[in-house]
């Protein structure tokens, strides 16, 4: 496999590590465990918007509900929206009331979809789709898939097929069982439909032939696409993009997360929805024989004005939660232990790496977005050196943009750090895509300044283990592991202090003797070249942080003196 990667990339990861590390090695985990708890003391919000914490035994159905039909997002306690006075059918009550949030009748559609496990005849075969999924039982289901590729699209690195394997794990991790995919080669995507007429007609024979009851697409469709689809493919089912099935995994996951990571799904869901509020409401006209115009009109900018609210004070709920991690942040970081943080593609072994030199047990499985909020732990060496290890979440192809946003006040323990370690599964097809696909995040997350080391994880399960090290040899800012199974885990440990002592300033400083405690953070955190006795003190000379630098500046002075 060929792997490319960018000029400022090849840094100075000597693969000549320098003498005062040769010695380095790792002490077993079950004595590595200083800090047994999450980095930030537990933050509860006021409030998280109604609809995060309603959840239906259908995945499709909540992501008809929550993503497409998007008023019902909306509490129903915070509502004072006028009853429409339309006189409607029985069967015709499950649409009005998915335009209007927050009537009466709603709870009576809420339950209309909702499958029920049935003992015998025809409920049967339903019964083996019930999954466990994320800790809850869903019904599984069943998905077919959509991608497009564009023609002419540079940016588009990872093939279609790659790409459509991939949203059929996604669909997976979300509880939905994949019957079937197509794609379609277009210059430009059809305005009201995305794809073509006659792969429309294609997929609507898919359907009734393998029983679909939901179509997600591969790229993140129009709410006129998106509404046009559905009418075009009929019956119950459900159209849905690649967009609302991320967001609605990051919805499933959070539940048994923290408020502050609910609230930031939440605010995603809802930045995700704003925009696709148009035309929601037409058909209230259309029921009211047109008697009633622009009644549909005034019913989305109220809906509008009521999410921009919440999503206002989801805003300010989110910023204060910020303020108080910066605080927490600023206290840790009063012990100047240097911070390193794992980044990468999802699935690529984070949290693996982070259990194995740490000891930990955070959640490491092979499904996507296993882990969604970070965990700091400390890694201590043999020589007594430490350093913090953060685990974050993992970045996909085409991450919603919405979700990069809502995710960058946590995001922000990344852009803190003095090293960001880069996690890469080599043994997959696309590491090199996915490699751009991680670059990409982090440059929306302006964070590439700050010093990269890359890692190869997975290496035993390359077909050719060797070719990758001798590959990795080749080059300066690579190091191999095994976060499986512990290989190369001391050749990373002094990849990171290498590259930390990049980050380091050098100074040579007089140390009094009865600031013994000083000195021994000086070992601790930084990396000390030589010390010396002398009559006034001790002397020196290491490379340490740039704060801890800053506390020894009269003693530096002392020295010159
Ligand atoms: N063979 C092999 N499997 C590994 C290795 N490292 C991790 N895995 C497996 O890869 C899967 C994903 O590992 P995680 O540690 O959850 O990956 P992650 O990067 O934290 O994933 P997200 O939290 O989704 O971003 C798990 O099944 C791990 O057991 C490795 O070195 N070799
Ligand atoms: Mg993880």
């Amino acid at each position: 496999m060929k792997l490319r990667f960018p000029e400022e990339r090849r840094g100075a990861m000597k693969a000549t590590v320098s003498s005062c590390f040769s010695s380095i090695s790792i002490i077993p985990p079950s004595s590595l465990v200083h800090d047994p708890h999450s980095p930030f003391p537990p933050v509860r919000l006021r409030s998280i918007p109604a609809f995060t914490l309603r959840t239906h035994t259908t995945t499709s159905f909540r992501l008809v509900r929550v993503l497409q039909r998007g008023v019902g997002l909306v509490s129903p306690d915070d509502l004072s929206l006028p009853e429409p006075v339309i006189d409607v059918k029985e069967e015709e009550v499950f649409a009005v009331v998915d335009g209007v949030a927050g009537t009466k009748a709603e709870e009576k559609t809420l339950k209309a979809p909702t499958r029920v496990k049935k003992k015998g005849g025809e409920g049967e075969s339903d019964d083996n789709r019930f999954k466990l999924r994320n800790g809850r039982e869903v019904f599984e289901e069943k998905a077919y898939l959509v991608a497009v590729e564009l023609k002419g699209d540079m940016e588009y690195s990872f093939g279609i097929e790659e790409s459509l394997k991939e949203l059929a794990q996604l669909a997976d991790t979300a509880g939905l069982m994949v019957v079937g995919s197509t794609s379609q080669k277009l210059s430009t995507p059809n305005r009201r439909t995305y794809i073509g007429s006659g792969k429309v007609a294609e997929i609507k024979s898919a359907i009734h032939a393998l029983d679909v009851e939901t179509v997600i697409f591969d790229d993140e469709l129009s709410a006129g696409q998106l509404r046009n689809l559905e009418k075009a493919f009929g019956g119950d089912v459900r159209v849905c993009d690649r967009t609302a099935l991320i967001l609605d995994i990051f919805n499933q996951r959070a539940a048994t997360h923290e408020a502050a990571l609910q609230a930031n799904v939440a605010l995603a869901q809802m930045e995700y929805q704003l925009p696709r509020l148009t035309k929601m409401w037409t058909h209230l006209e259309r029921q009211a024989g047109g008697k009633v115009k622009g009644m549909g009109e005034k019913q989305i900018e109220v809906d509008k004005r009521i999410l921009r609210t919440q999503i206002g004070a989801l805003k300010k709920e989110l910023e204060s939660v910020r303020q108080h991690r910066k605080q927490y942040r600023n206290r840790r970081f009063s012990v100047p232990v240097p911070v390193v943080s794992l980044v990468g593609y999802t699935n690529a072994g984070k949290s693996t790496l982070l259990n194995r030199l740490t000891g930990s047990n955070v959640l490491a499985e092979d499904r996507l977005f296993a882990t969604l909020d970070p965990t700091t732990r400390r890694v201590q060496m043999k020589n007594g050196r430490e350093f913090l290890l953060t685990d974050t979440v993992g970045f996909i192809q085409k991450l919603p943009t919405m979700l990069v946003a809502a995710f960058r006040a946590t995001l922000e323990e990344i852009s803190e750090s003095s090293l960001l370690v880069h996690v890469v599964d080599i043994s997959h097809p696309l590491a090199e895509q996915q490699i751009d696909a991680v670059d990409k995040v982090l440059s929306e997350l302006d964070v590439l300044s700050i010093p990269r080391l890359m890692v190869w994880n997975k290496v035993d399960k390359a077909s050719n283990p060797q070719k990758i090290k001798l590959e990795a040899e080749k080059r300066e800012d690579v190091v191999c592991i095994s976060a499986l199974n512990g290989d190369g885990l001391n050749e990373f440990c002094n990849a990171v202090q290498e590259k930390l002592k990049d980050s380091m300033v050098w100074v040579e400083a007089l140390v009094p003797f009865d600031k013994g405690e000083l000195l021994s953070t000086i070992h601790q955190v930084g990396m000390v070249e030589r010390t010396e006795y002398t009559e006034n003190g001790t002397l020196v000379k290491a490379h340490v942080p740039l704060r801890f630098a800053r506390l020894l500046t009269p003693m530096r002075q002392l020295c010159k003196s």
